[in-house]
């Protein structure tokens, strides 16, 4: 490759700040403006034009040119405006780049694009898209279930970029060892179907037989080629999520972030309200609204913590209460998932169960002390539903996760005004600050995005087999003792401002753990050091 290449190259790219002597020795004298320029100056112009864009979309396009061309660039203006970028690079600004991927294509971000009409192609592929990088993190998406806005086929792509970006961020994974993936295996989506622009496979998604094969074809060909890499899997739909990772977590390093990530985050986000009310998990009711892929995993994971905590599995499963489209789920309905079955309810239980069919009947017969939503279902905690619930509980602890912002159960501000401050909330999009009687009430942001980079980077730099439970349970943990709990109107989870320092807090406890339980397939010394090793910087 001509070394000119070098500023169409992304990972070795400066820009005008290739000092002189770097000019001549790459054959790139004369080929950029005489100033050079230091990466601090660069940032400084790429924030103060970043600032002149009026709308998010604007702003995020922005950014991504500046992301194909100069990786260390984008990161350290990421890194000095983390808070401020992660609504327009990731959720909820990425929702509108999927939906309007095709339209503004305009370079691929070293993903791989892997076809179901190719399978033979798989492994070519993912070495084309990797060239002659060191894969350690990839996350792949097929599409189906892009947060809550359903099918979007190839251009859930984006997806699995902007997470990947989150990493980086976040955690400091290393931007040349990652790489994004789709699986185009079709779509059920009738305008991408039907859409002359659209850059995917034009026929409905392949199910069944072949989607399974397809999928054994792709970890096989992953663990070939990228040995010890930490496999995410994202937004994949309602059954396949569960059955992929149900089918890989034993043998390798498999991540499921809306199953997994989802539950570590709203488990630590009610730690945290707990912490403020004063109250113990075991004592809790807990409402599921939207029992599907993130639904179930938050459940199972609140589940485990309380037989952690001492109860019997029978005991514990006692405390939870499931609501999907047929209302309050029942164990003979016969519809349901392997993975709500466990937690369906009894007829017996209630004298009306027949009328409990929705979200606002189920609350006032259950009495719920926590109720998360991930329903897909805008403004479903209703001020009927919220002020039901807040007269049966001191401190109602109520998170509406569903995303995009076009999709939540109900704003922040409308919680706390029709609960009179009591309750404890916490949303998936970012949430402003609801000034209330005086008080000035944070809202934590329960999105897996404060999780998954840590959890990754603890996984990836302990050399971890595989991620189980214990890891995942004391990622949830590490949150603790961050927030200030005293402070009037305190959130339950620590701000985004902070993510950098606590993804750090979150690595060091789930490589402890995974060192702890032996899981390291390379000698750990000291898991501090291990972390620092793995973690790059955005520097030339
Ligand atoms: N904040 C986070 O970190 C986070 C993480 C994962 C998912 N989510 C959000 O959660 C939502 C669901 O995502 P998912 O991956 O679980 O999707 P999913 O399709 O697997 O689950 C959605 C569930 O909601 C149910 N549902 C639909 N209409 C309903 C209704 N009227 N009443 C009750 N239930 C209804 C569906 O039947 C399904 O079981 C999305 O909006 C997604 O963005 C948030
Ligand atoms: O992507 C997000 O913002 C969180 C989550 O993974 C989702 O699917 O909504
Ligand atoms: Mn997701």
């Amino acid at each position: 490759m001509p070394t000119r290449n070098i500023l169409n190259d992304p990972f070795k790219n400066k820009g005008t700040a290739f000092t002189l002597t770097e000019r001549q020795q790459l054959g790139l004298t004369g080929t950029l403006p005489p100033k050079v320029q230091t990466l601090d100056q660069q940032a400084e112009q790429v924030y103060a034009q970043y600032s002149k864009k009026s709308s998010n979309l604007e702003k995020r396009l922005f950014l991504m040119t500046i992301f194909n061309e100069n990786r260390v660039l984008f990161y350290k203006v990421f890194s000095q405006h983390v808070a401020e970028f992660m609504p327009i690079v990731y959720d909820p600004t990425i929702a509108t780049t999927v939906e309007n991927y095709s339209q503004l294509f305009v370079q691929p971000q070293d993903a791989a694009f892997l076809s179901i009409d190719n399978p033979e192609t798989i492994k070519e592929s993912l070495k084309d898209a990797a060239g002659d990088r060191d894969i350690r993190l990839l996350v792949v998406t097929d599409g189906e279930g892009i947060l809550g806005i359903g099918d979007w086929g190839t251009q859930g792509v984006d997806i699995t970029v902007g997470k990947l970006m989150v990493y980086t961020a976040a955690a400091g994974i290393n931007p040349r060892q990652v790489l994004p993936v789709v699986l185009d295996v079709g779509t059920n989506n009738q305008q991408l179907l039907h859409d002359p622009l659209y850059l995917g496979n034009q026929h409905p998604r392949v199910q069944g037989a072949k989607y399974d094969a397809f999928i054994n074809q792709f970890v096989k060909a992953v663990e070939t080629l990228f040995p010890n890499v930490y496999l995410h899997f994202e937004d994949f739909g309602r059954d396949n999520a569960a059955n992929i990772l149900n089918r890989f977590k034993g043998n390798n390093l498999v991540f499921n972030d809306d199953i997994q990530g989802t539950g570590i985050i709203v488990l630590a986000g009610i730690l945290g309200a707990l912490n403020i009310s004063k109250q113990k998990l075991t004592d809790q009711r807990y409402l599921c609204f939207g029992a599907g892929t993130a639904g179930v995993g938050i459940t199972q994971r609140i589940f485990e913590e309380m037989v952690n905590l001492g109860l019997s599995p029978q005991e514990a499963r006692k405390h939870f209460y499931m609501v999907d489209k047929q209302g309050l789920l029942f164990d003979d309905m016969s519809n349901l998932t392997p993975e709500q079955k466990p937690f369906a309810r009894s007829r017996s239980e209630f004298d009306n169960a027949d009328d409990l069919t929705d979200l606002l009947s189920t609350v006032k017969a259950v009495q719920p002390t926590i109720m998360v939503g991930t329903s897909t279902q805008a403004g479903a905690f209703t001020e009927r539903v919220v002020k039901e619930m807040a007269a049966h509980t001191e401190r109602p602890i109520i998170f509406p996760i569903s995303n995009p912002t076009k999709l939540i159960e109900a704003h922040a501000d409308d919680l706390i005004k029709w609960t009179d401050g009591k309750a404890l909330v916490a949303t998936g999009i970012p949430s402003k600050n609801v000034d209330y009687n005086g008080v000035s009430y944070e809202i934590g942001q329960a999105n897996n995005a404060l999780i998954y980079p840590g959890l990754g980077l603890g996984a990836i730099a302990s050399t971890a087999r595989v991620l189980n439970d214990k890891m995942i349970s004391a990622a949830a943990h590490s949150l603790g003792g961050i927030i200030d709990v005293k402070k009037p109107g305190a959130a339950v989870l620590p701000p985004v401002s902070k993510l950098y320092e606590f993804s750090e807090t979150v690595a060091e406890a789930v490589a402890k753990s995974a060192v702890d339980q032996r899981l390291n397939q390379r000698p750990i010394e000291s898991v501090v050091d291990a972390i620092k090793e793995t973690k790059w910087e955005p520097k030339y």
